[in-house]
């Protein structure tokens, strides 16, 4: 292990790093194979974090560094991703600015006095990101430090839009009708709350660069819920800010699930990489997107429940289909609890296996 001082950042530098495949082909360069993580690589799916979930909540996970690198760690060392993603959540960001989160087991996130109307702002606040998020920042540290600079690392926040969604509905949804009333029938609450959530996430992730984050990603999870002109004025809008703060000092990706009709749209913030899910096919992303912006995905996490030859001949055929440059393997949303941890692994060594034929 490196020396005990903190982590420096420089982030556009990856000399210290063994493997930079990802940060190579954000930057536009050409690599000799395609990159490839998972979202939600760490956690739920992997037998040794459902050993920690019987010990520690899923706060106590997040707000304990050594815990939080261990589980970052889990992926890297077991499947062998190229990348590392923080373990943390989205939800670190509502709590910091003052509402109560719980993780309830086997149901999701749950807000016990969510926002409704616009006298609920004032309980909430834009924080001190050091004083609240610490943790996460600690944790970066420590990871930067125990990967040694296997492979890079990443971290990230939820977008505006998505961070309401929980905010308001207070729990999951499979519409978010609540989160969408409170928009349409108190817009000017709403563009408050998201610039709020704004300025508290251009200055999260700001942080997070300086504690080691070599990329940033932006979870958009809830962007298709919108229609095309919703999704500019409630969620692209903020999601600009975002990036336009941040491109200059850091790799930055988005990735707004079902929200490919706004593929030019969100390619002009400048964000060097853009996720796709598996609704859409890599040709017709690559035209919306337009040439320069790397593209990631888009396997649908479901179908890494199929037998491990069908996984290896439908992801051979993602890569053909994506062509092999611009392009960071992934699955389209996030990995599924119930996939088999060598389903994971035949996923990941496909693409390692991969030679684009010139
Ligand atoms: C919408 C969203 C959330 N959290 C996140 C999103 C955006 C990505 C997406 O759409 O999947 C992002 C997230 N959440 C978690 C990570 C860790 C890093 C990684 O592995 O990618 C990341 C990147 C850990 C987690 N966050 C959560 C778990 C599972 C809880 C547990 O294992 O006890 C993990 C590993 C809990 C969580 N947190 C959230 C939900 C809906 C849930 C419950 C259902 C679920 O398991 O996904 C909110």
């Amino acid at each position: 292990m490196t020396s005990s001082t903190q982590h420096t950042a420089t982030p556009t530098s990856s000399t210290t790093l063994q493997n930079d495949l990802i940060l190579r082909t954000l930057r536009g360069e050409q690599t000799e194979r395609t990159p490839v993580w998972m979202m939600r690589q760490a956690g739920r799916y992997l037998p040794d974090y459902i050993k920690l979930r019987e010990k520690y909540s899923f706060f106590e996970r997040c707000e304990t560094p050594e815990l939080a690198t261990a589980i970052t760690l889990q992926p890297i060392d077991q499947v062998g991703v190229d990348a590392a993603i923080i373990f943390s959540d989205i939800l670190v960001i509502p709590k910091a600015m003052g509402l109560e989160v719980q993780l309830l087991e086997g149901k999701g996130p749950f807000l016990p006095e969510p926002i409704r109307q616009a006298s609920d702002l004032n309980r909430i606040h834009i924080p001190d990101v050091q004083e609240s998020l610490g943790y996460v920042f600690d944790a970066l540290r420590l990871t930067k430090k125990e990967l040694n600079g296997r492979v890079p690392l990443i971290g990230f926040a939820g977008a505006p839009w998505t961070l309401l969604c929980y905010m308001v509905q207070g729990k999951g949804s499979k519409t978010f009708d609540d989160a969408k009333a409170f928009c349409y029938t108190q817009p000017e609450a709403a563009h408050r709350l998201l610039q709020m959530i704004t300025d508290t996430t251009i200055a999260y992730l700001k942080e997070q660069v300086k504690a080691g984050a070599d990329i940033v990603q932006i979870f958009d999870s809830w962007g298709g819920l919108l229609s095309p002109a919703d999704f500019e004025n409630i969620s692209l809008r903020y999601i600009r800010q975002i990036v336009a703060a941040l491109k200059d000092e850091v790799l930055t990706i988005v990735f707004a699930k079902g929200a490919w009709h706004s593929l030019e749209g969100m390619a002009a913030t400048g964000a060097h990489g853009l996720g796709i899910d598996w609704c859409i096919t890599p040709a017709l992303a690559r035209q919306m997107a337009g040439p320069k912006v790397v593209l990631q995905g888009n396997f649908d996490p479901a179908k890494l429940l199929a037998p491990i030859p069908v996984i290896e001949q439908e992801v051979t055929q993602m890569l053909a289909a994506f062509g092999g440059h611009g392009h960071i393997a992934n699955l389209g949303h996030g990995i599924l609890p119930n996939v088999p941890v060598d389903h994971a692994r035949a996923f990941v060594n496909t693409v390692k296996n991969y030679r684009h034929k010139a």
